[in-house]
């Protein structure tokens, strides 16, 4: 009995010893922020993200107004708002990596997202680069615009208003599904916009960061998890995961890759093949490249059909939204859309819109203030260390920056809360460009970035020009409240109705 009492006793005492250490003696006590996150990460983590349900972005930005450009948010943790640093952390040789711990939760390790060695994840880029690349965007934007021909005539014939949030949700995962697997998910085709895949991809997202609030545990249950039937615990990460593996062990039996024709066989826009699981089953994609195994292919999938889908569709839900909301923008695009296509017949193309200055503007201004991807993606401090602001900060220290605040820093942005796309039409506006934070900067910039921007200009001009678009009273409200969930999510869907514009 008296022995049980010591060892309790001696466990609280070493709590907190190790918490004052912590608070009062770790390298980065000298910084202001959250005592309790200087204690113990998880759980103060866990509080403001599951607890609050995704605030702890905002309660960062609280911190920021009281405390400065660096806060502590965890045992090893910084955030900072601070453009010049996070220029400084995302150059490309930076020698910053990816916290392995915080991207095995919110990525599959190995993946394009997920690899966090910098000499592995280059080569995997350098493989998936051309699937994605400006050029190979023009071959892709036949499949964006069938797509778009697709949502808009479901929304024109629609006698009830549209539950928008989810036929865009369809429509980028129809596109990314397409580009991906070289087939149709064929969401758009569902009544309620609403495929499996979607299920199980929306269901993931719901429980975004739990994973990361406590790692070691989180990574043990993951790991039990995917090693039993999908009964027992049908978890909807491991769901998707099991469902993209279907699809990949049926496409390479189907089209099975034949090594010697190498890019040859890639295919087609319109083709069934899949220019992505050609290119990373084929051993010469590049120097030193070890093909991925069955899974790791799959993973792989999983990981773009995410990126490339809620985030794509958060931005024109939001861009739609902003738009309409302001009144003056709306009549100017609509007059260089008309002044671009004087006839409705005209077929409105992404060779044509990308041209367009206003509506790009208008696309700049949306993904500057309604980042899909708002909140904290943390780099580690290399070997090296870092000095920030003449301060040493030890290797292995997280530095955590957010598109929130940075997109809105008054050091850079005028009036950074209003929406304003003619900031994007003057002199210095080159300028800026680089201190938009939406799709990353340097090595591990966004991939999928020139189909985002495809989907956007396509589906805006398309929608704009031959629609007039009204979203429901309870939609049309002055501001959209959300959380940060990894992704944004908002608490209200759009719903909306559309009519064909008179000739
Ligand atoms: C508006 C839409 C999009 C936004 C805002 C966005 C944002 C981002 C951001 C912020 C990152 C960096 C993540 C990090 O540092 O951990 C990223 C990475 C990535 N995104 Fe996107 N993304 C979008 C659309 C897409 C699309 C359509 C794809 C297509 C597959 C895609 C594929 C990727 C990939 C593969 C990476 C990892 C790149 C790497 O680390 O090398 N994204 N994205």
């Amino acid at each position: 009995m008296y022995s049980f009492f010591g060892l309790g006793i001696s466990l609280v005492a070493a709590w907190v010893i190790r918490a004052l250490y912590r608070v009062y003696f770790h390298p980065l006590s000298r910084y202001p922020g959250s005592k309790v996150a200087a204690v113990s990460t998880s759980w103060w983590e866990w509080y403001w993200n599951y607890v609050q349900n995704g605030r702890m972005l905002f309660e960062i930005e609280k911190l920021h107004e009281k405390y400065g450009p660096v806060i502590r948010i965890g045992v090893n943790d910084l955030h900072v708002s601070d453009p010049a640093i996070y220029q400084d952390i995302s150059r490309i040789n930076s020698g910053f990596t990816k916290d392995p711990f915080f991207y095995q939760f919110i990525s599959l390790p190995g993946t394009s997202i997920g690899e966090t060695d910098p000499s592995r994840h280059r080569i995997r880029r350098k493989v998936l680069t051309p699937a994605f690349s400006t050029t190979r965007i023009h071959e892709l934007a036949p499949i964006v615009q069938d797509k778009t021909e697709q949502l808009l005539a479901r929304l024109a014939a629609a006698k009830e208003p549209v539950c928008f949030t989810d036929a865009a949700k369809a429509y980028t995962l129809d596109i990314i599904g397409k580009v991906v697997l070289g087939r149709e998910i064929g969401s758009l085709t569902k009544p309620e916009f609403i495929s499996e895949l979607s299920e199980h991809l929306q269901a993931a997202f719901a429980i975004g960061w739990i994973g990361p609030s406590f790692p070691i545990m989180s990574s043990i249950a993951l790991w039990v998890i995917q090693r039993l039937p999908l009964f027992i615990f049908p978890m909807p990460q491991v769901q998707f995961q099991r469902a993209c593996a279907k699809m990949t062990d049926s496409y390479l039996k189907n089209f099975h890759s034949d090594s010697s024709d190498g890019a040859s066989t890639f295919s087609t826009a319109h083709g069934e093949r899949s220019a992505v699981i050609d290119m990373l089953v084929d051993p010469a994609a590049t120097k030193d490249y070890k093909v991925p195994t069955k899974n790791e292919v799959s993973d792989e999938l999983t990981m773009l059909l995410t990126a490339g889908s809620d985030t794509s569709s958060t931005a024109i839900i939001s861009a739609i939204y902003y738009i309409k909301r302001h009144e003056k923008v709306l009549n100017r695009l609509c007059e260089e859309l008309t002044k671009a296509f004087p006839s409705l017949e005209e077929e409105i193309t992404y060779e044509k819109v990308k041209e367009l200055p206003y509506l790009t503007a208008a696309v700049k201004e949306v993904l500057r203030l309604a980042h899909p991807l708002p909140g904290r993606l943390p780099r580690t401090i290399p070997s090296s260390g870092y000095s920030l602001y003449g301060n040493a900060l030890p290797r292995g220290t997280n530095i955590h920056t957010s598109a929130y605040l940075l997109n809105r820093h008054s050091d850079i942005w005028r009036d950074p809360h209003e929406f304003d796309p003619t900031r994007w039409m003057q002199g210095d506006s080159a300028d800026l460009e680089k201190h938009v934070a939406t799709f990353g900067r340097g090595a591990r910039q966004c991939l999928g970035k020139d189909l985002a921007w495809c989907e956007l200009w396509v589906l805006l001009a398309n929608l704009f020009r031959r629609y007039d678009v009204r979203l429901t009273p309870e939609c049309d409200t002055p501001k959209r409240e959300w959380v940060d969930v990894v992704i944004a999510q908002y608490a209200t869907k759009l719903y909306m109705t559309v009519a064909p514009m008179e000739k």
